[in-house]
């Protein structure tokens, strides 16, 4: 497994944003995130990428700790603004991805991939468009050759065509390398269209983690799940 959590669970003060949640991420497999507003995605996504301690379970990432995967530059991680910097240029984020991923850093791959979208090497990132960040985000993570992605929203800000493409792309380095990915949104056709698995989240609890077998009825299952969820609460 390339990601697993046990019993994990965080509280903020006094409020549970994620409880109990227990997962299991095969080589490979590119699992959809999905739930309501403060469902408890982003908190998930944080802990496995040690953003955040948990306050209970345990949560293992390419068979160690968090920190020890993403210090060993093999997971990679878009937040869910895409940060950026905006005074750095996107040729000058391409050399940085390059210096801390030395090892595994596509260059062609990443030089190729801001071409084609249009990003000009010498724009500065803070002057780029919200979509455009997030593409140079993606443009990083996707060079890295990660073993994990992890994304919080990443399409969120592009446009329909771009999405299509990014989305293509994530299947893509996911059968060409073995990569698995985890990716939240609020987009089930993306999920239906991309993922091999789901994972469905309300109030701080898994409610479903299954394989996909139906996309075309993957809309109804999440619905479903989320009405019987709210039902519940
Ligand atoms: N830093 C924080 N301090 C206190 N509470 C927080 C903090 N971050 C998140 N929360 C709370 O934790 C819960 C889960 O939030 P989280 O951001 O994980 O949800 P989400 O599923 O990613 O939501 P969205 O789809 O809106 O991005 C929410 O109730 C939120 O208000």
């Amino acid at each position: 497994m390339i990601l697993e959590t046990e019993a994990l669970a965080k509280r903020y003060r006094r409020r549970w944003a994620l409880r109990d949640c227990t997962l299991a991420v095969p080589d490979g497999a590119i699992v959809g995130l999905v739930g309501p507003n403060g469902a408890g995605k982003t908190t998930l996504l944080h802990l496995i990428v040690g953003l955040l301690p948990p306050t209970a379970g345990a949560v293992r990432v390419l068979g160690g700790t968090p920190d020890a995967a993403m210090r060993s530059g093999r997971v990679g991680f878009v937040a869910q603004d895409a940060p950026t910097y905006a005074g750095l240029t996107v040729a000058d984020h391409l050399r940085l991805g390059a210096g801390l991923n030395p090892r595994r850093w596509d260059a062609a791959a990443a030089r190729q991939r801001v071409d084609r979208l249009g990003l000009p090497p010498g724009q500065r990132a803070g002057r780029l468009s919200g979509g455009q960040r997030a593409q140079l985000a993606l443009t990083i993570a996707l060079s890295k050759r990660p073993d994990l992605l992890v994304l919080d929203e990443p399409a969120a800000s592009l446009d329909p065509l771009a999405r299509r493409a990014f989305l293509d792309e994530t299947v893509a380095a996911t059968t060409a390398t073995g990569t698995a990915a985890l990716l939240s949104t609020h987009l089930v056709a993306d999920v239906a269209y991309t993922c091999t698995h789901l994972v469905v989240v309300a109030s701080g609890r898994i409610r479903l983690a299954e394989p996909i077998t139906d996309p075309a009825g993957l809309e109804r299952v999440v619905l479903d799940e989320l009405g019987r969820a709210e039902e519940i609460a």
